[in-house]
């Protein structure tokens, strides 16, 4: 995990060093502070903004046993941007900011290779919004048959976030790693990347409180 990135170069090797080491170890890495307090806050007022608009599509219905009757309730709520327009300008700021991490890792890992894939695009950036009283995200693999997508990135955007009380942890059951998990809090300006095959099956646990994140999956 590492501090606060600047525009400079040499700041952008050194991130893209540990991530290329962390998804070789790991699979899995996290970056705190990956904006930076101002541009982060201009990311987050966009999504917020978005949200009070009434942008985001009604949630997936997930069924929720209630006293053993299937209920189905709406879980997370989404809507995918590609942050060209004006009206998000920050997204696109955010986007291409880890579009030149992807691509500079991608390019110093040995043989031109991250995890011996040439990424070589991406989806457009899906805002992910979990509007509290418990909505949750199944344990799942993003991509399990082999869709073309190899590596998730998603930004989260959640202020003071406190796991005990607004639950929303990110629990992540990596292969190979037996019962060992990685728990993920959803904080602020943090960036996290995960192979998304069958490697890294992973849920969202309950929120209790509206929760934000941005996905990005790159291609090979
Ligand atoms: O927000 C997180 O911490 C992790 N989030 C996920 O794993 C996740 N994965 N796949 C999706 C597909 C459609 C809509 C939302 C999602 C989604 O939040
Ligand atoms: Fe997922």
């Amino acid at each position: 995990v590492i501090e606060e990135t600047s525009g400079d170069q040499a700041v952008i090797d050194d991130m893209c060093r540990i991530v290329i080491r962390d998804m070789d170890q790991f699979g899995v890495c996290v970056v705190d502070n990956f904006l930076g307090y101002k541009r982060g806050m201009s990311v987050l007022d966009e999504v917020t903004g978005m949200y009070t608009k009434g942008v985001f599509k009604d949630g997936q219905l997930v069924s929720n046993k209630v006293k053993n009757d299937l209920k189905t309730i709406r879980g997370d709520q989404i809507t995918w941007i590609d942050g060209k327009d004006d009206s998000c300008k920050n997204i696109g700021m955010l986007i291409s900011q880890v579009d030149s991490i992807i691509l500079r890792a991608n390019k110093m890992a040995n043989n031109g290779k991250i995890g011996r894939y040439n990424i070589n695009g991406r989806t457009k950036a899906m805002v992910a919004c979990y509007p509290g009283h418990g909505t949750h995200y199944v344990k799942h693999v993003d991509n399990p048959n082999r869709d073309g997508r190899c590596i998730t990135a998603i930004y989260y955007l959640n202020r003071d976030w406190n796991i005990q009380q607004n639950g929303g942890l990110l629990r992540i059951f990596p292969e190979g790693w037996q019962d060992k998990v990685a728990d993920i809090e959803p904080f602020f300006d943090r960036i996290l990347f995960f192979w998304s095959d069958r490697r890294n099956p992973h849920e969202v646990q309950p929120a209790f409180k509206t929760r934000y994140a941005i996905t990005l999956w790159y291609f090979d």
